[in-house]
């Protein structure tokens, strides 16, 4: 399966400006490269604008979601649409989309832990409801939001549920890179998934975005990888029939036993 993964640099706090650059690279990336599945980072619309946010969401209403459903329907090729800010009468989530090819939302997800590091708890509200596969393309995935993953148990739970592929949608700070990527491939190594990640690149409010947007196979091997600091696009074709010879190979999830942890 080959995906295309925008590592964007976000225009912070202007939702149109940066609907009208995810429209063009996804014209211009579906013309160049013909992938099966868009990938997009955490928050695209507005950056870490926390302080501006409850006006800005105001202001812009509920655009996006329609414009994902358009883009996706008009290009015929399914989204994993990053995730935006959605203000739900006082509260704000930071909320996860999954357009099919046929523009329907087909799963959506309101990341559970916010990152005090970047004051996520002061200003939204973190989602209570448990992660699900979606089913796009004919396969099961799933996916998480940034500082989730860091918490082992949301991967595990996708993997029981069957996902074969589990994205990372972020942005993820230069200063902590080092987690980034040695957390990626130890959570799919334990899970004997592919691990699909797709960071931003500049900086905002000091802190800088470390890019470094990844594909890892079951194996743990990084089969791409983005720059550090370039916007771009970054290809990655996965070929999802090896997990079957891998979890023969290393059997972990038959030698699990649950019942004792
Ligand atoms: N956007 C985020 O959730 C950043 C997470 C982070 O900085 C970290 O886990 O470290």
């Amino acid at each position: 399966m080959k995906m295309a993964l925008y590592q964007m640099e976000i225009i912070p706090g202007n939702p149109g400006a940066n609907r009208e650059k995810v429209r063009r690279w996804a014209h211009d990336v579906m013309q160049k490269e013909q992938p099966e599945l868009l990938v997009l980072p955490e928050m695209w619309t507005t950056a870490y604008t926390l302080e501006s946010l409850s006006d800005i969401l105001t202001e812009d209403g509920d655009q996006t979601e329609p414009f994902l459903q358009e883009l996706a329907s008009s290009l015929h090729v399914p989204i994993v649409a990053g995730s935006i800010a959605v203000k739900e009468e006082e509260q704000i989530f930071n909320r996860a989309f999954v357009i099919n090819e046929q523009g329907q939302t087909v799963y959506h997800y309101d990341k559970i832990h916010l990152v005090p590091m970047l004051d996520e708890p002061n200003y939204l509200t973190g989602g209570r409801n448990p992660v699900k596969v979606f089913e796009v393309t004919g396969r099961k995935m799933g996916l998480v939001i940034c500082y989730d993953l860091r918490f082992p148990e949301l991967f595990r739970s996708l993997a029981l549920q069957g996902a074969e592929v589990i994205f990372v949608l972020a942005e993820w700070p230069m200063a902590r890179i080092h987690h980034w990527e040695v957390l990626q491939q130890a959570r799919a190594i334990e899970n004997q998934v592919f691990i699909v990640s797709c960071n931003c690149v500049n900086s905002y409010d000091g802190v800088e975005f470390a890019g470094t947007s990844l594909a890892i196979n079951p194996w743990g091997e990084i089969v791409a990888k983005g720059s550090k600091a370039e916007e771009e696009t970054i290809t990655a074709t996965l070929p999802l029939h090896e997990t079957a010879r891998i979890r023969k190979e290393v059997p972990v999830f038959s030698s699990r036993v649950p019942d004792l942890y």
